[in-house]
């Protein structure tokens, strides 16, 4: 029997109201005790934590891992060690690679290569329609057999709305949530950064928090119409989450994530020009930003994912509007969340509720997302207080695309470990 313990640590588990020094005995895999002075004989292995936090393994409920097909950009097992690198261990997996996880032989795929991978839960989300086409239903059900989490058309809106109602009814039927990048892609058209002031004086055509909000009241209205639990995807304006607010105040089953640099960084970042600071849907403004982390604050954003999108520098070093959206987030996740609880938006709990309560129950895994006795041993432990500047070398993914290179970050995740086995080390 192997057995692992993690000694001396500040245990937070919002899943059980646990915060406080406290010791964790893991064997086979499986958390089995938490208390105070847990005996280091009674362990194979002993761990010590003093001054570091431990925490259930978070979990990113959006990333697109680009295998099969672009595996330039990433594959499953880069992806895997960036993620273990960021103290993700479960990662969703977005359906838009090449071929389209729309049936159940690419969701096999990926399914049995992050098993040989090794290092953490490879959760495929399957597409809603056949090559993110918008035109017929994938094959929901028998990817649902081979292990798919939820259902999305990611990167596309899935345009017809019947057919989106169909899939949801599925979806229901079935006991996935549907996940949405909610936007009429009909009005934001040839944009390329956030519509205003700014994409006016830049000369760089604009996406309007309209289009956003368009999608965002469609998703809505149709899984009212449903009853199936919708996720809506990277919210990034004010409107969009008082929408969200209301629809949850009414009763509609609908949870929502928002990502670090929604909540970190304005319209204002690409100034200069910087394709890294292209992603859809678009860095917003100040009150826009101030919106996400209220949002966090109250509830209404229920989950933090990075939609975590790697592109090469090949295709990234090019004009400004050329470039394809999307910035890689895995490895800054922790830091640039951690800001939430010193600017006092989040306490330390409620911020691991973010990462990672909320996310398992989100796509329905109760043995996750908990360090309760019997759950799965998937453990991030981090310092919060420890800073760094963030550098290309320190990056896991195949990409390198972000607009966080050479910021002083703070808080840095020391170990993960993943099924009981330390996955990641911070040497
Ligand atoms: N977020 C992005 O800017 N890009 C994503 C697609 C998406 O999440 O819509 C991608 O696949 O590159
Ligand atoms: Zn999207
Ligand atoms: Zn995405």
């Amino acid at each position: 029997m192997t057995s692992l313990l993690i000694r001396g640590g500040k245990v937070v588990d919002p899943s059980q109201g646990i915060e406080g020094k406290f010791d964790v005995l893991i064997e086979n895999g499986r958390v089995v005790r938490i208390e105070k002075n847990i005996s280091p004989s009674e362990a194979s292995s002993v761990l010590d934590v003093n001054g570091l936090v431990v925490s259930p393994g978070f979990i990113d409920l959006h990333a697109h891992l680009r295998d099969p097909g672009q595996e330039w950009k990433e594959d499953i097992e880069s992806g895997s060690q960036a993620a273990v690198a960021g103290g993700i261990t479960s990662v969703c997996c977005m359906a838009n690679t090449d071929p389209v996880n729309d049936n159940p032989t690419v969701t096999k795929y990926i399914v049995d290569k992050a098993k040989r991978v090794g290092l953490c839960d490879v959760f495929p989300i399957g597409a809603i329609t056949k090559g993110l086409k918008g035109e017929e239903l994938a094959e929901i059900g028998l990817m649902v057999k081979a292990g798919i989490v939820a259902i999305s058309d990611d990167g596309e809106a899935t345009k017809d709305s019947k057919l989106l109602r169909n899939a949801m009814d599925y979806a229901k039927s079935l006991g996935i949530p549907v996940f949405t990048h909610s936007e009429d892609k009909s009005l934001s058209a040839g944009g390329h950064m956030n519509e205003g002031v700014l994409s006016n004086y830049l000369g760089v055509p604009g996406m309007p928090a309209e289009a956003e909000e368009i999608g965002v009241i469609r998703d809505i209205l149709l899984a009212k119409l449903t009853g199936v639990h919708l996720h809506i995807c990277h919210v990034s304006t004010k409107g969009a989450l008082e929408i969200i607010k209301r629809a949850k105040e009414e009763g509609v089953r609908v949870t929502c994530e928002v990502t670090p640099h929604h909540f970190t960084l304005t319209e204002e970042a690409v100034k200069g020009f910087d394709t890294n600071a292209k992603m859809c849907p678009p860095l917003r403004t100040k009150r826009d930003v101030e919106a996400c982390k209220e949002s966090l604050r109250t509830g209404v954003a229920d989950v933090i994912a990075t939609d975590h999108a790697p592109h090469s520098e090949d295709e990234k070093l090019v004009e400004f509007c050329q470039a394809p959206f999307g910035i890689i987030g895995f490895q800054t996740l922790l830091p640039l969340s951690l800001n939430l609880v010193r600017e006092g938006y989040l306490t330390l709990p409620q911020l691991i509720e973010k990462l990672s309560v909320n996310p398992a129950k989100i796509i329905n895994k109760k043995d996750i997302g908990t360090l309760r006795p019997g759950a799965r041993a998937n453990v991030t432990i981090f310092d919060p207080e420890e800073e760094y500047t963030f550098t290309k070398e320190m990056i896991k993914s195949k990409s390198s695309n972000t607009p966080f290179l050479g910021w002083k970050l703070k808080g840095k995740v020391k170990f993960t470990i993943y099924n009981g086995k330390i996955v990641f080390k911070d040497l």
